[in-house]
């Protein structure tokens, strides 16, 4: 069973947009442990509206923070300390996608980044790149702090306009496995997430 961390390189890099795209893949269940800002829509109800199969299960945020802000200003603005004891893994016996919030080093709350979410799971992780001038540094960072952690890299998600010249130096800077490309979409759709889909799954049948 795939039991995967999905974390980027920064917020609105396609984090969602790629969990709905594996969740279809491999009809596994989707769990956001914490959803900072819930208007106008969630990152969890943005995955089901774009999924079409019946086996997926959507657990339940742990915490639904109202504040679009880092989740520990989220959750200092409701009076609350977000703790690790707070997270259990869901049990299923499914595939399970495990979205973060932010990129990888962003904080729950003091001491308490992402990243130890994933490392207390033991889950590896996506990691999603959207291709922006900069992008080769956060890429590259995300990798280190990763491999820092003994995060295992289940595979690497540019999205946006091919730029071989950002892709080749990551990929042969670091060997990570790198998954299907993500082209800028005129509009995401339940289209656009299965035709992606079938490729994913193909990428993990090969
Ligand atoms: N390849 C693409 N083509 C078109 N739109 C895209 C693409 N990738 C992402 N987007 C859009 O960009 C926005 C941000 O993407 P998304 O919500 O997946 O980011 P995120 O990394 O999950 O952010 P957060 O940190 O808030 O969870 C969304 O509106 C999404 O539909
Ligand atoms: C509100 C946003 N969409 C995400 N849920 C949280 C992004 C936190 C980013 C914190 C930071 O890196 O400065
Ligand atoms: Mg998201």
């Amino acid at each position: 069973m795939e039991k995967l961390f999905i974390t980027g390189i920064g917020t609105d890099v396609g984090k969602t947009l790629v969990s709905a795209i594996l969740t279809e893949a491999l009809q596994a269940d989707y769990w956001k442990p914490v959803q900072a800002g819930l208007e106008p829509t969630t990152d969890a109800a943005t995955v089901r509206s774009l999924v079409q199969n019946q086996v997926s299960r959507f657990w339940p945020e742990r915490h639904r923070l109202q504040l679009p802000a880092s989740p520990h200003a989220a959750a200092a603005a409701e009076g609350i300390t977000l703790h690790p004891a707070d997270f259990q893994l869901p049990e299923t016996t499914n595939h399970l996608l495990v979205e973060g919030a932010g990129g990888l080093l962003v904080p729950l709350a003091p001491g308490f980044l992402i990243a130890d979410l994933a490392q207390q799971f033991a889950l590896n992780v996506v990691v999603v790149s959207r291709n922006y001038l900069g992008s080769i540094n956060h890429t590259l960072l995300t990798l280190e702090a990763l491999q820092a952690r003994g995060l295992r890299v289940r595979g690497l998600v540019f999205n946006g306009e091919p730029t071989p010249a950002t892709e080749d130096f990551i990929s042969e800077h670091t060997g990570v496995p790198l998954m299907p490309r993500l082209l800028p979409e005129p509009a995401v759709s339940v289209e656009v997430v299965s035709r992606y889909a079938a490729e994913f799954r193909q990428w993990f049948n090969r």
